[in-house]
């Protein structure tokens, strides 16, 4: 049964379910040196859901998003956006999806150093050829605090700064989800904390879904539900978390692995 069958039925635009993945293997590299970074695993990512994406160094967290956004090809197994079989798009379609429907927000800003604050946020509305709606603008702005600094250029802000323009840029398009891979992993707490509640609030106030990776058991606690990964499958999840009881969470996947067998 699918999920569908037994909801009521979505709005238009929205479906209930923002991404999902299927079983999903996937292999990096080739011959000896070919890593299984995911391995058979399978998540739903609710819309409107606030998730984050935990787990041990190494355990396929990026590799998620990235198969998650269609930025990876994947051995085998599904990967939905919505209603949409990413397997069944061609390259080009990928692109368009990721341009169309998806924000990203990285560790390191990646923001323009030549544009302005206000630039870079309008970036994805330029290269799409594409109006901003100025009553949207003007909400992000503020929602982010940027008011003053909008004709700043990135060298003259601080990172906290430099990473709300990253987000006003990923969400100025109203994607359908976000990506954010350690997005408070090069800010101070204070900085990282502002961050968190605005992609908090971003989901509150208006529905925002967001996916995000981090190593901080306080930056997970921001989320509505964590995934933990190990070994390339999602192990466990937790809803409605704290720094507690993701810590704990953690604590327990560290000794259930080390409880393997050597090779196992
Ligand atoms: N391009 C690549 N080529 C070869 N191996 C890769 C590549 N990208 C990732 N891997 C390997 O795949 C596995 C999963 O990597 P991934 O980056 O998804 O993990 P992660 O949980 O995000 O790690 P971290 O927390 O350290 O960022 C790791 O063993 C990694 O070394």
């Amino acid at each position: 049964m699918t999920v569908t069958d037994t909801q009521p039925a979505p709005p238009p635009t929205r479906p209930v379910i923002a991404a999902r993945a299927v079983d999903v293997v996937k292999t990096h590299g080739r011959g000896e040196a070919a890593v299984r970074a995911l391995d058979s695993a399978s998540v739903t990512i609710p819309a409107g859901d606030f998730t984050a994406v935990m787990g041990p160094s190494g355990s396929g967290k990026s590799t998620l998003i990235h198969t998650l956004a269609g930025l990876d090809d994947i051995d085998s197994g599904q990967v939905f956006v919505g209603d949409t079989d990413l397997g069944a798009l061609s390259e080009r379609g990928r692109t368009l999806l990721r341009r169309e429907r998806l924000g990203f927000v990285f560790q390191a800003f990646n923001l323009i150093p030549a544009l302005t604050a206000a630039e870079n946020i309008a970036l994805p509305l330029t290269l799409a050829g594409k109006r901003p709606d100025p009553a949207w603008t003007d909400e992000l702005v503020h929602m982010l605090g940027l008011q003053t600094r909008l004709d700043h250029r990135p060298a003259q802000l601080s990172g906290g700064q430099q990473q709300r323009v990253a987000v006003g840029r990923a969400l100025i398009a109203r994607p359908e989800l976000v990506f954010a891979d350690e997005p408070t992993g090069n800010l101070d707490s204070r900085a990282g904390a502002a961050l968190l509640t605005f992609l908090r609030d971003a989901t509150r106030s208006f529905g925002q879904t967001i996916v995000m990776v981090t190593h901080d058991p306080v930056a997970a606690a921001y989320a509505d539900r964590v995934v933990f990964l190990a070994d390339g499958r999602i192990v466990d999840e937790l809803t409605g978390p704290t720094a507690e009881t993701v810590l704990a969470r953690l604590a327990r996947l560290d000794v259930s692995r080390r409880d393997e067998p050597v090779g196992a």
